[in-house]
């Protein structure tokens, strides 16, 4: 079994985009710039966006973090949407999911100007991936695709079962792995969870790639000898001895599942710190004016 450590290969990835800035210094060129949205106080949320702009400082971006309380309107979401379409500073930007009730997520999304949206969620940039033009693409299932490319696991010819159909994982994920070129060429099994005898399906696949955020969704009995298992879930669950009172659990029972797997990702250290990887490469990408040219 060997373990898809997501820490180092989100720190190798964070190198080279690193690496890249300083040419673009030397050059006297603009360094990239991400902003982040974020509106209200959950403690993911919080979490993930601190991270995303602790990153930028890292590799040499500059990032603004823009906060709101949970009661803002609509109307100044989009004004400030509106507004980062415009900023000739800002290269990429992304709105923190998930947003109070009140405001019409969709809507938001799709006021972001596609050249900018770096999280890849407007529908024009889904449907420039779905059909093979340049596009951003959403940075978990991009980071799920560095991870399998940079431990060379083989895909093609091979049954990947995805668990979960969100727009921002499941779905890009199966259309991904199901495309031509490395990796991918997979045949793809979609599951949900209206699916019938799940661990059917599980048992099946050389790959299995489940977000869900249901711990321990995943058992030993649903997975295959020799099986790769890439766990997106990282959900809170309470934990008296830690300090922050609690701690990250993954959709997989990994205690079981990692003895039987060829590969397998852990949670914390897996998944989450690629997709802040990816979210910088394509913040990389927008400033380069690498997708639309
Ligand atoms: N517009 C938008 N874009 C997103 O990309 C987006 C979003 N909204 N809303 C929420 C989800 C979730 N997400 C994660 C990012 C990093 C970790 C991550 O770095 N996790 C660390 C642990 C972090 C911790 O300690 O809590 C790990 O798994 O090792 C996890 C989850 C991005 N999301």
């Amino acid at each position: 079994m060997i373990l898809l450590d997501g820490k180092r290969t989100s720190e190798a990835i964070q190198q080279e985009i690193a690496a890249e800035v300083d040419a673009i210094r030397e050059n006297g060129g603009k360094v990239p710039h991400l902003a982040a949205v974020l509106v209200g106080n959950d403690g993911g949320s919080v979490t993930y966006v601190t991270n995303k702009v602790l990153a930028c400082e890292r590799v040499g971006f500059g990032s603004s973090l823009i906060r709101y309380n949970d009661d803002v309107t609509e109307d100044e979401l989009l004004a400030k949407i509106q507004e980062l379409n415009e900023s000739e500073e800002v290269d990429g930007f992304i709105v923190q999911l998930p947003l109070p009730r009140h405001i019409n997520a969709q809507k938001v999304l799709e006021a972001i100007d596609p050249r900018k949206d770096v999280d890849g969620f407007h529908p024009i940039n889904v449907g420039r991936m779905v059909v093979n033009l340049p596009s951003y693409l959403p940075a978990t299932p991009y980071g799920i695709l560095q991870l399998l490319e940079r431990y060379n696991i083989e895909t093609a010819g091979k049954h990947c079962v995805v668990i979960g159909r969100s727009n921002i994982v499941g779905t890009p994920m199966s259309i991904l792995m199901a495309k031509g070129g490395y990796p991918g060429n997979a045949t793809v099994t979609l599951c949900h969870r209206n699916t019938i005898d799940l661990g059917y399906h599980t048992r099946q696949a050389d790959i299995i790639i489940v977000a869900v955020g249901q711990p321990g969704l995943l058992t030993a009995d649903m997975v295959k000898e020799g099986a790769v298992v890439i766990d997106v879930g990282t959900t809170r669950v309470p934990d008296a001895s830690r300090k922050s009172g609690y701690r990250l659990r993954g959709d997989v029972d990994f205690g079981n599942v990692a003895p039987k797997c060829s590969f397998i990702t852990p949670v914390p250290g897996g998944v989450g710190p690629l997709t802040i990887a990816m979210l910088l490469k394509n913040t990389l990408k927008a400033a380069k004016r690498e997708v639309y040219v």
